[in-house]
């Protein structure tokens, strides 16, 4: 926000909070106060113009923009319509809705306060979403901290704004997907998405995610600490963090909602260009807050505690907003709870806030909404620059790999000067020569020169005998990076437009939207598999499966080098020595241009793996015969070149197993959800007695679905308990026979490490964070 628009917010700020700031004010002194701002409004619902851009004039003539102060702080106001039950007992409509921006009073219309917005009761969620959360969710995956929360009294609608229900999906489902909307539309960029979920019950903040995580530090960012001491702004830092809490990765909506999300973004520029660049980093978080009434009914005993301990994060949070609104504090008190604690960077200048505050129109709740009213009110002139938050230490996972790669491939040019000059034949035999040679004219020529002498270091005479096991550390070092990286890659998630794009140019036009379940497979990091979804790119399926070797297969190659793992799985299956079955060449839809060693079980095992990636992300129970298709992959006899087993074949039987737990956490994390939606809808059975046997229709699916995948749970671990028992013997028989073998091995890892060096200089990281106050 430029300065010359904040100090008009100021002064704004000043003028009204004076009418709202008195600890006294009531609907009565309000009104008094009404006449010193006097708003005069330009929007009403018939004025078109106010629609598009919401603006109203004050007495001192200040002009709001409300599009531009979304860049920092959006407040808005969402009316709820009055329930059944206020119907029946005759309760009237209290406040409403003037137009887009004023909410009135009914019995005294001077009572009216100004807001970015306000919805009527008749508004839908999206549109609420649409206005209010979306560039906050956009923000966060370019890189600023973005915090949505719902602040109101109990019934207000707070639930139903943020997590809503299948019919009317809240901002937490719309955020989650719109975020692997924007992956998906990103074509330049890869994300990495995780989701942590906490709750802050008096004030002890415990790790959803992980039972054993309870009662969880919050830690502060050494950085933001000696800035704090120094007196300085520092936009380079994350702020305060929990520790330990546990973070998910996660693979899809469906996945990411089963942990209910918000999120972190890190990323980094693509191309190899990218050394001594930033890295962005930013939070989502999404924050279902406890009702704002006070707790003063309750006088005695853990529900006073209890209620002292919300009321203490609320008020500590009205609080900070004020002080925030008030440019002339100098003390902000963001530690007096876990909650603004938290919230810390989001709120203190360095992200986008979002606060939508629900509120009932019903006579009964007058004093409650006119407190929401006048908080929202108040928050409404924090002045905070939206800043991108430059990661510019070792701190950040991409920085870390990007140099991690960068010496890596430095030893790989000392490897390839020192050795390349005294090469000694005579231990290896003419046999293994040849099969070298075969293995080798598959590779491209940068990978033959590099290969090769690697392969024959580990046959050099004596004098060499100091730098060969050098070299052989080395290799296990780089090993165990590699088997970490390939682990990593797994849950990168990229657009799916990058390899299309030199066949088909992006549409233009709006971001498509996606609904719920559609499309979810191509968020995967079976990053292919919208090949086979997509009607345009079943054809390019086809067309790379009937010519492949063709140039176009080669252009498709070269392009998917720069970015897209599947390509490096590709390569390996190139090699020859066995396919590396891995979730991410699980997705693999174009085929690799050399015959893979059994073409029949070859296709066959692809369109069971895409099957059984796809019962994956829509959450479906992988059929049987999908996981019993694997595991007889898994068992078969590798057709390598030496037709006998490789250390490939371990990683394998390892990548498998992690893939099947994969799929277990996921299964996990539904039924978490579920059970929490059983347990919600428990709550508003007892709140709505009249709706009982609706409800409980409702909790008998939700159970019923709950029993199902915990079946279905049960299953994935025996499976994984079987392959636990097969990959231990696998791994003694390769130690035993490795020799050449293990040489060509090496020799693969070597291509595949070249690779993925090109594939992690475009590395991207996205996280995302909840946090949940308990009602
Ligand atoms: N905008 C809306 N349109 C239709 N119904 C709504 C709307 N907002 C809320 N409701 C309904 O009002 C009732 C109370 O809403 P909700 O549970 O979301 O309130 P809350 O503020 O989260 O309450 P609590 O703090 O007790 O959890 C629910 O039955 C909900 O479906």
């Amino acid at each position: 926000m430029s300065s010359r628009r904040g100090s008009k917010s100021k002064k704004l700020g000043s003028s009204n909070s004076k009418a709202v700031n008195s600890p006294s004010s009531s609907t009565t002194s309000s009104s008094k106060h009404f006449p010193e701002t006097s708003i005069d409004c330009q929007s009403s619902p018939a004025s078109s113009s106010a629609r598009s851009k919401p603006q109203c004039f004050y007495s001192e003539n200040l002009y709001v923009d409300a599009d531009r102060s979304k860049e920092n702080v959006t407040v808005t106001v969402r009316f709820r319509p009055l329930s059944p039950r206020e119907i029946r007992l005759g309760e009237e409509i209290a406040w409403y809705a003037d137009g887009e921006t004023i909410v009135r009073n009914e019995h005294n219309p001077s009572i009216a306060y100004a807001y970015d917005r306000v919805f009527g009761p008749t508004t839908t969620t999206r549109h609420v979403y649409d206005v209010a959360a979306q560039h906050v969710v956009s923000g966060a995956m370019e890189g600023i901290n973005g915090t949505i929360f719902a602040y109101g009294v109990t019934s207000s609608g707070k639930t139903h704004t943020m997590h809503g229900d299948q019919r009317s999906p809240g901002i937490i489902p719309l955020a989650v997907k719109d975020a692997f909307s924007i992956i998906q539309e990103t074509p330049n960029r890869e994300f990495l998405l995780r989701v942590s979920y906490l709750e802050i019950y008096n004030e002890v903040v415990n790790d959803l995610l992980n039972p054993a995580g309870q009662n969880l530090r919050i830690r502060e960012d050494a950085q933001v600490l000696a800035s704090h001491l120094l007196n300085l702004s520092l936009d380079g830092s994350q702020g305060t963090f929990v520790e330990g809490v546990k973070e998910e990765v996660v693979l899809s909506p469906a996945h990411a909602l089963s942990l209910i999300a918000a999120g972190e973004v890190e990323s980094s520029s693509c191309g190899g260009n990218s050394e001594g660049e930033a890295v962005n980093l930013s939070q989502l978080n999404l924050i279902d807050l406890a009702g704002s009434e006070s707790s003063k009914a309750e006088t005695t005993g853990v529900r006073r505690k209890e209620g002292s301990y919300i009321n203490k994060s609320l008020l500590t949070l009205g609080t900070v907003i004020s002080k925030l609104t008030d440019g002339r504090a100098t003390h902000i008190p963001y530690r007096d709870s876990k909650l603004t604690r938290l919230l810390q960077s989001s709120l203190s200048g360095h992200g986008r806030v979002s606060l939508i505050c629900t509120v009932t129109p019903s006579s009964s709740n007058t004093e409650e909404t006119h407190n929401t009213l006048k908080f929202a009110h108040r928050a409404k002139h924090i002045e905070i620059q939206a800043a991108q938050n430059k990661i510019i230490d070792e701190k950040s996972l991409i920085k870390k790999y990007q140099n991690e790669i960068r010496s890596l491939k430095e030893e790989l040019e000392q490897l390839k000067r020192g050795i390349v000059s005294i090469p000694q034949l005579k231990d290896i035999g003419e046999d293994d020569i040849v099969l070298l040679k075969q293995k080798v004219k598959r590779e491209t020529n940068h990978l033959l020169t590099l290969t090769i002498p690697l392969f024959l270091s580990l046959k050099l005479e004596d004098g060499q005998v100091k730098l060969q096991s050098r070299l052989e550390q080395e290799e296990e070092a780089k090993a165990a990076l590699l088997s970490r990286i390939q682990r990593l890659t797994k849950l990168i998630l990229v657009s799916t437009k990058a390899s299309q794009s030199s066949r088909f140019p992006q549409r233009p036009g709006l971001r498509r939207r996606h609904s719920f379940g559609e499309e979810e497979l191509a968020y995967l990091p079976h990053r292919r598999r919208d090949l086979i979804l997509d009607e345009e790119n079943v054809e390019l399926y086809v067309s790379l499966e009937e010519n492949a070797g063709e140039d176009t297969v080669k252009e498709e190659k070269k392009t998917r080098k720069h970015g897209l793992l599947n390509w490096l799985k590709l390569r390996k299956r190139d090699t020859g020595t066995g396919t590396l079955t891995s979730a991410s060449d699980m997705s693999s839809g174009i085929k690799s241009n050399s015959t893979p060693s059994t073409p029949q079980a070859g296709s066959s095992n692809f369109h069971a793996e895409s099957r059984l990636s796809q019962s994956i992300v829509t959450g479906s129970s992988p059929p049987m015969d999908l996981l019993s298709d694997a595991r007889h992959d898994r068992e078969a006899p590798e057709d390598n070149f030496l037709g006998q087993e490789t250390p490939l074949t371990s990683l394998k039987t390892i990548d498998q197993i992690d893939l099947l737990r994969e799929q277990q956490k996921i299964l996990s994390g539904e039924v978490a959800l579920h059970s929490s939606a059983l347990k919600r809808l428990s709550e508003e059975a007892m709140r709505n007695p009249q709706n009982e046997q609706q409800i409980q229709v409702e909790m008998k699916k939700f159970s019923d679905e709950i029993r199902g995948k915990n079946e279905q749970i049960a299953l994935l671990e025996k499976q994984i308990a079987e392959s636990i028992l097969v990959s231990p013997n696998r791994m003694e028989k390769s130690e035993i026979t490795l020799s050449v073998a293990e040489l060509v091995a090496q020799l693969n890892e070597k291509s595949f490490e070249l690779e993925v060096i090109d594939f992690l200089c475009i590395l991207f990281h996205v996280l995302l964070r909840a946090i949940y106050v308990p009602k």
